[in-house]
């Protein structure tokens, strides 16, 4: 019996270096470790510049790392070829910006199907699991409006639907509640939450409401490019 535990997703001594300067360099990660499991939400702060969209696009294997290993599931991403990494990336990773960046002259329901058909699954059956996760995040009645005719957080609502649409196994979030209200922000933490439990997905949610941590099952702080050891969040 194989016994190995793999977490979902984990960055092991994972270190970023940007060219800065004529011969310099920028260290965005130093020695990033974490990990994550599926069905838990890891909550990521810290103050500006601290390196936490740049701890995602690695995580998400959007960048490469300098050094240091990424896995997925227990695959380790930084061996991949290129045509590997894009396929596991669209197979396992779901990715939230703040920005919802849907496309003005599509409806809801469309969203999530066009997001299927660039995934190579043009399959008739698209359409109903994009009905069903509207469904899941509050929007079965309104897939047919197109984003001028929908809210700031139903606009979000329908980005994280499009971003389970590919069966993920780690969500990563970047600020999800930047260009919300209160009330719409704990609403749209609460959804990120559920359908982690739901979905048994691992995410990972950048954050600078802290207000909201408590949601979370951990809580990690990013300081000059370094993480602190996940800390858990007593339920
Ligand atoms: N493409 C890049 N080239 C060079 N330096 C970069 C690049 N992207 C980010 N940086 C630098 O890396 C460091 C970390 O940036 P990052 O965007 O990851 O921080 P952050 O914590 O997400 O900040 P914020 O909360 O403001 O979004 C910063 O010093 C930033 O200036």
């Amino acid at each position: 019996m194989n016994t190995t535990y793999n977490p979902a997703l984990n960055l092991e001594g994972v270190t970023l270096e940007y060219p800065d300067g004529e011969n310099g360099t920028l260290k965005a990660l130093d020695n990033v470790n974490l990990s994550a499991a599926a069905g838990t939400v890891t909550a990521l702060v810290g103050p500006s510049g601290s390196g936490k969209s740049s701890l995602l696009a690695v995580a998400a294997t959007l960048i490469h790392s300098t050094s240091g290993r990424v896995s997925i599931g227990g695959i380790d991403v930084t061996t991949l070829h290129d045509r590997d990494r894009t396929k596991l990336r669209s197979e396992k990773i779901g990715i939230i910006f703040q920005q919802p960046n849907l496309l003005p002259s599509l409806t809801a329901v469309e969203q999530l199907v066009i997001a299927e058909h660039l995934r190579g699954n043009s399959s008739k059956d698209a359409r109903s699991r994009a009905m069903e996760m509207l469904d899941v995040v509050g929007l079965a009645e309104s897939a047919r409006r197109r984003p001028h005719q929908l809210s700031g957080g139903q606009r979000q609502r329908v980005n994280i639907a499009r971003a389970l649409m590919g069966h993920p196994a780690v969500l990563l979030v970047d600020e999800p509640t930047a260009a919300l209200d209160h009330e719409r922000s704990e609403s749209v933490v609460r959804l990120l939450c559920s359908i982690t439990r739901e979905f048994d997905v691992a995410t990972v949610m950048v954050t600078h409401d802290t207000e909201f941590v408590p949601l979370s099952d951990a809580v990690a702080t990013m300081r000059d490019g370094s993480l602190t050891v996940p800390r858990l969040i007593a339920a």
